[in-house]
């Protein structure tokens, strides 16, 4: 099977490594034809290029694997590839997200595979294991660590007391970030994510700007204090329910307790968990950000497709976003006073516990209250 790789960089490096160094007989049969980058001082050999077109026009390469990143030109050569007759296996959640009904629908017409399990948890493979619990029953619900930047800062802000400025940079240089890490911090990222876990686990579709998010970008160490104090930590989570009439998705920081199993999920690692009526909750962790470990997800779904078990691509329907359930939450503002009337317990001059209520309750009363740099967590129960 001969492929192209779109972009050189973290992960695209990553997966001309273990396809270059290739371990098994299987993955020898993978042959890299092409490695498109950006400019020509990139052109290391002929297998270098920097046209796309040359990928395009090649009959002999049958599989794309989008690793540019952001919307375009990712989105056009996806689109050209599939309409040329080439299977895509990208790790562009951002993209994905945005375009999913252009592209399924168009990978599905033209019976091609568009395969995505680098986009979402990094190394873990969780798109296959959603599908290998839907063999037997719905996934009813999902919720995890979705982003290996924000697991980093947090776990090293937490354990080492240094500050957001220097983890995030620390993070940045390991390969984990997003080229602009305002995804990462802001919750971004993780919604992109969460869209795609609920295309696979609900067959529905989101748009990704509807849905509530908020991110670590205004933690500080005063939140943290709080949280330690009470027996807690703090993750960035992603969460989907699959509800009558739709679905809720969230992305939120939330005061996790010690004991719960995500809350020893640290650096650069996701922790994902699904339900199901049978097997309960499962948890599959791994690194979730990172060069060889996103690069092991792509080559396993460019792996598939060389055994010829490329799958037909979803036909998702329109998901209609309901409000999520009522909770309590941490608040950390500079205008206190305004919640007066949600507050259940002022814990000082700056931040409270509100009463139970829904996230796009209190994001509404945070929108009329004008302080933009707020922090808010969900408390969980468990
Ligand atoms: N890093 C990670 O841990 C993970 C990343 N991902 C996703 O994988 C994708 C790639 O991320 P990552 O590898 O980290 O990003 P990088 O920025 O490291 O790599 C992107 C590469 O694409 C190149 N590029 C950009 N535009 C073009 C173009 N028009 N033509 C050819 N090459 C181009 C860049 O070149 P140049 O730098 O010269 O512009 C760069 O080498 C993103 O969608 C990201 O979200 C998914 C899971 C984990
Ligand atoms: N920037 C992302 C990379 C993987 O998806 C992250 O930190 O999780």
């Amino acid at each position: 099977m001969q492929i192209a790789i779109l972009g050189r960089g973290v992960v695209g490096g990553g997966i001309v490594k273990l396809i270059d160094e290739a371990q098994t007989p299987l993955l020898q049969q993978i042959k890299i034809k092409k490695v498109l980058v950006h400019r020509s001082e990139q052109v290391l050999d002929s297998r270098h290029t920097t046209d796309f077109a040359e990928i395009l026009n090649d009959p002999e390469i049958s599989v794309v694997c989008e690793c540019i990143g952001g919307l375009e030109p990712a989105h056009t050569y996806v689109k050209q590839a599939l309409e040329s007759g080439k299977h895509v296996v990208t790790a562009n959640k951002k993209m994905l997200a945005v375009f999913a009904k252009e592209l399924f629908d168009l990978a599905r017409q033209k019976q091609l595979t568009l395969a995505y399990e680098a986009s979402v948890g990094g190394g873990i493979p969780w798109i296959d294991n959603i599908k290998r619990i839907q063999r037997l029953e719905p996934v009813t619900a999902f919720q995890g660590i979705f982003n290996g930047t924000s697991n980093y800062i947090l776990s090293q802000m937490e354990e080492k007391d240094l500050d957001f400025a220097t983890c995030l940079k620390s993070a940045q240089k390991l390969g984990y970030a997003e080229k602009d890490p305002s995804d990462d911090i802001d919750g971004g990222d993780v919604c992109y994510k969460v869209c795609l876990s609920a295309l696979t686990c609900f067959g529905q579709l989101a748009d990704p700007s509807q849905v509530e998010q908020w991110g670590i970008r205004f933690l500080s160490q005063e939140d943290f204090a709080w949280a330690k104090e009470h027996g807690r930590t703090i993750k960035l989570l992603g969460i989907g329910r699959r509800e009558a009439g739709g679905l809720s998705l969230q992305v939120l920081p939330v005061m996790l307790k010690k004991s719960s199993l995500l809350a020893s999920v640290g650096l650069n690692f996701n922790g994902l968990q699904t339900e199901s009526a049978s097997l309960g909750q499962a948890t599959f962790v791994g690194q979730g950000a990172g060069s060889l470990p996103t690069a092991h997800a792509a080559v396993q779904d460019l792996l598939d497709l060389a055994e010829g078990r490329g799958e037909a691509a979803a036909d998702p329907q329109p998901g209609r976003l309901l409000a999520g359930p009522e909770q309590t939450f941490y608040l950390r503002t500079e205008n206190s006073s305004f919640f007066a009337g949600v507050t259940a317990e002022q814990i000082s001059d700056r931040a409270l516990l509100t009463k139970k209520m829904t996230l796009s309750d209190l994001s509404r009363l945070l929108e009329q209250s004008g302080d933009q740099r707020a922090f808010l967590a969900g408390v969980a129960d468990e």
